[in-house]
């Protein structure tokens, strides 16, 4: 059994003011393995005025005492990372080793922002008169909802918590209801580590119920969102509804464009990673393979050799490489995108179907030959499918690559600088890797275009989300 996840609310954990609670499944047994809090109305309303008691001081503080009181909750994370990690499997599914990294990272997330919080220096414009002096003030926005998503339970609510923290906000995070025991252990971390009351709180409970109140209450200032964009569409529309400002981390169906000089080794390994890992259940994977005509049967074969090798198991077993989809809403969702891809030219090379009959397992698939009106060459299948296409020159793979209204992550594999150079202007996306994986970095930009959302999870950009920009022009003569 995990722990039962409460509400964290006024530094203090409770359970729901009504005691409503909910139940956990482990993923890969279907098994009950706990329960977390269901918060009310009357619940979200304690922690905005704790969160607006706490804000005067956790402003005042300073960003050198943050830092210090961050980095010490990221030394903490670091020290359980291996007992959070077995609740995270637990929960989630994804394998321990993979939910430990996750975690690892997570910390280095947490420092990251403590520091970049010590370099907001807002600047100076020089004046048009000796007499006038022209500063730009950076001050943290206020009140932060965040909503963070189930298949990172621990490094997308990091980002979150650490860029309102560093900024001087404080954060009232929704986490994962299916994922909820992880992350009531991480935020614990930030209460242990002597974050102020207030300053952090943790809900689970009805996600409309919540992010309807939240974003409507006059004392939330800003919104982060991290979640498919169908959601996302309509809390950024409430949230313009009150003048709110977002970040939108969305959904995303990347291409990933093997051109025939490329060194398809470095292709295979780098590709079948992103694709496989957390069992595709990654915003930025890899979705859309475009292969040139001249690599694409030789590459297929590659792919297919490497995919048909990874062990699917629980991810509690250290030999298992990819562990179940995290609950069975997405089995089904992949066994109905398959059934409407087989309908629609597909062939499943390998894989196309769950793996036994208990848990959430669903094999390693490669699909080839899909029409472009198929469901899985348009919406995002979030799971452990890769889509093959031929293409014949770099026109039409860049022509597909931009089809699509989303536009989060790409990849490009090619020996020519001309060819990588076009392609980092011409395709529509948040992020491009070239020759590598090299996104989801604490320091880089971490965010989409188009119905990928707006705003970025990572870098410079992200604590600027979590910041006001006040100019003073001040007349001393
Ligand atoms: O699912 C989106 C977040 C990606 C996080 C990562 O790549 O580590």
């Amino acid at each position: 059994m995990n722990p039962d996840a409460q509400l964290f609310v006024a530094g203090r954990w409770r359970p729901a003011e009504d005691g409503a609670t909910a139940p956990v499944y482990n993923p890969a047994t279907e098994e009950e393995i706990g329960r977390h809090a269901v918060a009310s109305v009357g619940d979200l309303d304690e922690a905005v005025e704790a969160a607006a008691r706490a804000f005067p001081g956790w402003r005042a503080i300073g960003p050198l005492e943050r830092s210090r009181l961050m980095r010490r909750a990221a030394g903490l994370v670091r020290d359980r990372a291996a007992a959070i990690a077995s609740i995270m499997t637990a929960e989630q599914g994804k394998p321990v080793a993979e939910a430990e990294r996750e975690i690892r990272n997570s910390a280095d997330i947490i420092e990251w922002f403590a520091e970049e919080g010590r370099r907001a220096y807002g600047r100076v414009i020089p004046s048009r008169s000796p007499d006038v002096m022209q500063t730009v003030l950076e001050e943290p926005i206020g009140i932060v909802a965040g909503f963070s998503p189930w298949n990172f339970p621990i490094a997308q609510a990091a980002r979150k918590i650490a860029a309102a923290l560093a900024a001087g906000c404080p954060i009232i995070l929704k986490g994962p209801e299916d994922t909820p025991a992880c992350c009531a252990a991480f935020v614990a971390a930030f209460a242990e580590a002597g974050i102020p009351e207030g300053v952090v709180s943790l809900f689970f409970g009805d996600p409309a119920t919540i992010s309807d109140h939240l974003i409507a209450h006059p004392g939330v200032r800003k919104i982060s969102f991290t979640g498919s964009t169908t959601v996302g569409k309509l809390l950024a529309a409430k949230a313009g509804a009150h003048m709110k400002r977002c970040t939108m981390e969305l959904g995303g169906h990347a291409p990933a464009i093997v051109c025939d000089d490329a060194d398809l080794d470095v292709a295979l390994k780098t590709l079948a990673m992103a694709k496989f890992r957390n069992a595709g259940q990654v915003c930025i994977a890899p979705t859309r393979f475009l292969v040139q005509h001249r690599v694409y049967d030789a590459f297929l074969d590659m792919f297919i050799g490497t995919a048909k090798d990874i062990r699917v198991g629980n991810g509690a077993d250290p030999a298992s490489a990819m562990g179940p989809l995290a609950h069975g809403r997405r089995l089904e969702a992949m066994e109905s995108l398959l059934a409407d891809g087989l309908k629609h030219g597909g062939v499943a090379e390998l894989g196309g179907q769950r793996v036994g009959n208990k848990g959430h397992f669903f094999a390693p698939t490669v699909v080839t030959g899909l029409a472009r009106d198929a469901r899985l060459m348009n919406e995002e299948p979030f799971g452990p499918v890769a889509l093959f296409a031929p293409f014949n020159d770099l026109e039409e793979a860049i022509a597909e690559a931009n089809r699509l209204p989303y536009g989060l992550a790409a990849y490009a594999f090619t020996r020519s600088a001309a060819v990588a150079h076009k392609l980092s202007s011409a395709i529509e996306t948040g992020m491009l890797s070239i020759n590598h994986h090299g996104m989801s970095l604490p320091e880089v930009p971490h965010g989409g275009i188009k119905d990928s959302g707006y705003g970025s999870e990572g870098g410079l950009e992200a604590l600027k989300g979590y910041m006001t920009f006040k100019f003073v022009t001040h007349a001393v003569g």
